[in-house]
Parts: C-alpha cells; structure tokens; sequence
C-alpha cells in the first residue's frame, strides 16, 4: 500500500513538472529546462507509468502540445494533429520502417500550423495547440511566407505544416524580440511560438516566419501516396517540407545516409531542424497504422543523440595557476563516455558556475564537447547556489586572503562581465612554482632536466628567488649534489642544459616573460615585425606603439604588453635577464613563401586538432610557406579555420562568427591550387 502512494506520488509529481513546462513552452514560449532535460524527464515519466501502471489523465504521455490560455479565437481540429513518437538511433528507425517505402523529411523546428481553404482562398490558419483545438491566427497568415491566401484549387483542402524562423533570422531577431517575461528568446522555436500568437500582424511580419508544408489532412483523396498529395500543393503556391522518397527498402546504412543528407540540406538551406521525420508514404498503409493519444502511428521521428551523461558533482577542487587565478575544476562520479572513464571537467572561472548554479552533491549533465573536452552542460537541482558558501576564503596553497576579480569584455557586441576567483599574494608558492615551470619549459627557455620536483626542491631551500638565480644555481652546488637523486652527474647535465639554454630567441624570450597570450604565434609575428631585437621592440612598447595592427592582435593582447611593462618588477627581469643571454639574429632563410596559385595568401589561417602526421609548429610553418598567416585564435580576423580531429572549442567560435571551416583535406587541396 505504502509503496503504492509513493509510486502515485512520482507519476504525480512527474506529471505536475512536465505540465508546467508545457505550460512554459506551448503558451509562454520561455520554457526554462532545455529540450533534451524535457526529453529526458518525459522518458523517465513513461518507463515510470509502465512500470507503475498509474497514469493520470493530464499526463503529457497521453495529451499533446498545452490548452491555451492566449486571448485569440479557439478553433477546433476535426482530424487531431497530434505529436510523434521518436527514437534515437539508426538501427529503431530501421525497425519501424521496415520494408516500406517512406518520406524522409525535414523535422523543422517551430510549431505545427493547419491550413483550411474552401473554394480557393483561406478560411482559417491555426495553431495545433492540445492536438483537438487551439488558437486562430488567419490574421497574420500575410505575414508568413509561404502561405498561399488564393489558390487555383476550389475544392476544400487542408494542408498542415510547420511555421519557423530560419537560424540566420533568429540570429539577427534575438538583438531586439524580448518574451513576455522581457528576456531575449532561447531559441528560434519559441520566437516562431511567440511571434505567431502576435495580435498585431504588423508586428508578426518583421519576424520572418516562414511557412513549409509538410502534409495534406484533407483533399486529393484520389491520390494514393503522401508525395504526390505533397507535390500537387507546389503549383498551387505552397513551399514544401524537403524530403527524399525511397524507391526500395531501406537498409541501416541508407538509413544513415539519409539522415545525414537531410542534415547536410538544412544546414547549407539555413533551416532548423531538430530531428528527421520518417513517414509511410501509402496514404491507406499508414491509416492502418492507428494511433495512440499522443501520435499517429504512421511516422517517427529520429531525434539527434543526446550525448550528455549525468553524475553527480562531489565536490570544486581549486588551483592555483601562475597568473594568480584559481582555477576550479569539477569532481564527479565517474561516467564513461564514448569508452573513456570521465570525473573531471573544468569550471573555468566563477561566472560559469554561477550561472550553472552548481553546488556539491548536485545532479549534472556531462558531455564530451567536440568529443575530447569533459564539458559540464547542465544542472539539474538548481535552487541552492550560494555563492559565499562554495568558495574558498583563501588560496588552497599560501593560506592568503582570495579576492573576486571582475573582467569586461564585448562578446558580439554586448558587454559581459566575467568573474574568477584569485589568489592577489606575489610570493604564493604555488604561482610562483608554476612561473618557474614555464620559464624552464620547452617553448621557453628550454632548461632540460629542471623539472617541476627539481624547481620544487630549490624554490623550498630557498636557492630561486627570481629567474636569474637560475643562472646563479651554481652558488649553491655543493648542496644540490648532495640533494636526494642528484649526485655529480646529473648536477653537470643540468648545469649545462642551463648553459646552453642562454643561446636563445627573441620567441623565447618573450615566452618565458610570461606576458598573458603571448606564446607561439604572437612571439613569431613580434619577431618578424620588430626584425628580432629585444631592442627594437622595447622601443616600440616605450613610445606607445599600437599592437592591434598586427595580424591576430586584438585590444587585449595590446593591453597585456602595455599592462605587463608597467610593472617594476617586470622591468627588472626584463633587462636583467638580457645581461644574461644571447639572442640569435633574425633568421634569413625562414620558409620562402610558396606563394602562386594558393587562396591562402595574405590571408590568416587558424587550425584546431590534430592534422595528421603534422604537429602545430610544422602546420603552422605550412601554412606561413603558403603567403599566409598562422594564427593561434579564432577572431573576426580569421579568414579560415582547418579542423583536423579532436576539435576543440575554436570549431564553435569560428561557427558563430561564421567563418569558413576546413577539414585537412580541404586545405591541401586549396594549397595546391586545385
Ligand atoms: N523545453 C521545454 O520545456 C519543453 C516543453 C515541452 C516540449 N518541449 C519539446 O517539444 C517536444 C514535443 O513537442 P511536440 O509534441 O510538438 O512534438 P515534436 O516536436 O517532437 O514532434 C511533432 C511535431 O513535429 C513537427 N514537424 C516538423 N516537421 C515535420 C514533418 N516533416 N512531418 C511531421 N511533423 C513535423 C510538427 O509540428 C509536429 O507537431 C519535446 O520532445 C521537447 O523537445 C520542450
Ligand atoms: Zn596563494
């Protein structure tokens, strides 16, 4: 009995939540949990009321779409336009289709409309709604292309399809359209739902909603297959739903063909999609087929894999990096994705996790972003953030006071500020172990065998104060080669690793400065404008040159140079450590530009992952031989980006910004002029 009322009480509270998201998502169009959290407690609802035998009557599973509470004029649906079932993977769509031959579509991502005409004009436009009713929207069918008011046909026809705003559309309308609630649309989606119910037609109009039939509820009986029904409505002015038309059963592998065309089209046709629809084409096969209270049995829908995994977040561990921010990094149960054992993502800085409102024993969504980054999407027991709470009060490793630092920044065109937590003391050892580390590492000074435990040891004896005791470690000889796994021997190799790596360049040298953002490509092109003189470029920061006129300069990497030689203390490495090496002349025989017959040139090429059998350094000079500019980041200024495997975050970047983006193969092909 007991177990009863509890099972009744999850179907119950189950079927409450996703109601209230219906309401959000139908009626409100600002749904707040995203459509793959939906899925996923729908899912969970339906296993539950198997297993339980309870369903309610309001139950999402059962009931399509939401009632409407809008102030427009209902209509009711003769035929119910009802929902689709759906799976997620190849081989369930290969076992409800079967040997039949179907209409792969375009699952198009906004909201269903149902078009009456009777003696060749249009009698009504509606919105879906519950499935057996929902609102009248005739008013603004002008201002939605694709609708056709007269048509050359006198008989009546109803034709449904679906309304949506293009991705290019969206992109541009989200600047202004504000929800009710005064927040900017999450998607397009909910913009084509919210802009449709609009009383004022005028208004609908500047929303560029656009109109594609997928289907013909009523008319051309005489027809016996859905694609000639859907082909006649084109010379009538209808635009169509895009599908292919089988002519033979299909087998797994035209399943996945035809998926991946169908993706290929709505992407190069800037159409948004969020599934491919697979329907029976014989009309009279697929009334055979029933239906259930949710969806007809005719068709199904493939939605795109939700590759997020859940954990559950145990707790933030904090690390202090060299800058000073501390850096916090998410530890969760463990989860296997694609075969590789997952417990830790990083949280970049304090703005991420606040606005993921992530707090220790919350239930999270994981996911490999470009299949190599453990990426924490989403959290699913928001409502207990606390900020105060979560954050250490003092660096982890000097025990010194934290402090919040606040950084703006313009991100298409709007102000965002970030916040990341940081440890303010110059002398935490932490930060100062991990400078040293990248002094000696091997894009900068090249000090073979001063690893971190070695840098460890003498920065707790108190040998390292500042890079240039390094080059006065002899002082201190006798004791390191009685120091644990030293002995003569290995303090010789060191020492003349120390040696030899004062022969060095002008790259070098800037790297191991540790300038924020200066590393392998900003060193190169410095030391090509400024002819590698350490001199030269002095000068330069002296009399207020303006870095952004360099290829991939942008205003913070000029601020960083300007920022970084403002401090004393960075001046008097700068030129005491000069006292100390040797900077190697300009290179005269760099890579001669293969220039001719390629597009590359004068151009500025990034590349992300791994293009094989090169490694960054030989790609980039690969990419210099052309006439080109190897870039390290994705800006506006990127003209292409080659993405090689394991792509990492610059693929999204350069996919906002809209740039050109090449695989390995592409770009071998463009460089050799073909
Ligand atoms: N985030 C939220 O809070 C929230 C809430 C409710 C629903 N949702 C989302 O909405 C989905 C359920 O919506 P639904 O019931 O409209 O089902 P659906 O969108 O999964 O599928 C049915 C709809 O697909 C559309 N469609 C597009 N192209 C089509 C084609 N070629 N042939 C046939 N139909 C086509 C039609 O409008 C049809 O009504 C959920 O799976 C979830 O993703 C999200
Ligand atoms: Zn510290």
């Amino acid at each position: 009995m007991e177990q009863n009322t509890k099972a009744y009480e999850q179907v119950r509270t189950l079927t409450d939540l996703l109601n209230q998201y219906r309401h959000e998502y139908y009626n409100l169009s600002a749904p707040s949990v995203s459509d793959q959290e939906y899925d996923r407690l729908f899912d969970a609802l339906a296993a539950l009321e198997k297993e339980t035998g309870i369903v309610m009557s309001n139950s999402p599973t059962q009931t399509v779409g939401y009632p409407s509470v809008s102030e427009l004029p209902k209509t009711t649906h003769a035929i119910p336009l009802l929902s689709m079932d759906k799976v997620k993977s190849e081989e369930e769509m290969l076992s409800f289709v079967g040997d039949k031959l179907v209409l792969i579509m375009l699952k198009l991502d906004g909201l269903t409309l149902k078009l009456t005409y009777e003696n060749g004009s249009l009698q009504e436009a509606a919105i879906r709604g519950d499935g057996y009713g929902g609102d009248i929207v005739t008013h603004n069918a002008r201002a939605i292309k694709g609708i056709p008011l007269q048509i050359p046909h006198k008989e009546r026809l109803v034709v449904t399809g679906e309304a949506f705003i293009r991705p290019s559309d969206f992109a541009a309308l989200k600047e202004t359209a504000r929800d009710r609630n005064g927040k900017p649309y999450k998607n397009a989606r909910n913009l084509a739902s919210g802009s449709i119910r609009l009383l004022d037609s005028a208004e609908c109009a500047k929303r560029r909603l656009e109109f594609r039939a997928f289907h013909v509820l009523e008319g051309f009986d005489e027809y016996p297959l859905k694609s000639d029904r859907l082909t006649i409505l084109k010379p009538l002015g209808f635009l169509l739903c895009s599908y292919l038309k089988t002519t033979a059963p299909l087998s797994l592998k035209w399943i996945k063909v035809g998926i991946e065309q169908m993706q290929k089209l709505a992407e190069e046709q800037d159409l948004p999609i969020d599934g491919i629809v697979f329907t029976f084409n014989d009309v009279a096969y697929s009334k055979s087929c029933g239906q259930t209270n949710h969806h007809y049995k005719d068709g199904m829908a493939f939605k795109f894999e939700d590759d997020t995994y859940e954990s559950q977040l145990q707790y933030i561990e904090w690390n202090t990096s060299r800058s000073g921010e501390i850096a916090p990094v998410a530890i969760f149960d463990t989860v296997e994705i694609d075969g590789c054992e997952v417990s830790r993502a990083s949280l970049h800085n304090l703005s991420f996790i606040e606005k993921l409102e992530l707090m220790p024993g919350n239930r999270i969504k994981v996911s490999k972003r470009n299949m190599i980054i453990p990426h924490v999407e989403e959290n699913l027991d928001r409502g207990g953030f606390d900020m105060e709470k979560l954050i250490p009060h003092t660096c982890p490793c000097c025990g010194e006071l934290t402090h919040i630092h606040e950084t703006e920044s313009v991100v298409e065109g709007q102000k965002r500020i970030t916040k990341a937590l940081h440890c303010d003391n110059p002398r935490c050892e932490t930060r100062r172990l991990r400078q040293f580390v990248h002094f000696a590492g091997e894009k900068a000074m090249d000090i073979e065998g001063l690893s971190e435990s070695r840098l460890e040891k003498f920065i707790g004896c108190g040998f390292l104060h500042s890079y240039m005791d390094i080059y006065r470690l002899d002082v201190h000889r006798d004791q390191i080669v009685r120091m644990e796994g030293f002995g003569e021997k290995s303090w010789q190799n060191l020492w003349d690793a120390i040696q030899r790596s004062r022969d060095t360049t002008f790259e070098r040298y800037l790297i191991a400065m540790d300038i924020p953002m200066i590393g392998n490509n900003a060193s190169k092109t410095l030391a090509r404008q400024f002819h590698s003189s350490l001199d030269e470029f002095e000068e330069a920061v002296v009399s207020g040159y303006d870095f952004t006129q360099l290829p991939d300069f942008g205003e913070t990497l000029h601020q960083n140079i300007r920022d970084w030689f403002q401090s004393e203390d960075n001046w008097f490495v700068w030129y005491e450590l000069r006292e100390l090496v040797r900077i190697a002349p300009p290179s005269a025989d760099g890579p001669i530009p293969e220039v001719g017959n390629n597009p590359f040139v004068g151009k500025t090429v990034v590349v992300t992952g791994k293009v094989e059998p090169y490694n960054r350094g030989e790609i980039n000079a690969k990419i210099e031989a052309l006439g080109a500019h190897a870039g390290s980041s994705v800006s506006s200024k990127t003209d292409y980006l080659v993405c090689g495997e394991n792509a990492g975050s610059k693929l999204d970047k350069a996919r906002q910004l809209g740039i050109p983006v090449l695989s390995p193969a592409d770009f071998f092909l463009m460089a050799a002029g073909a």
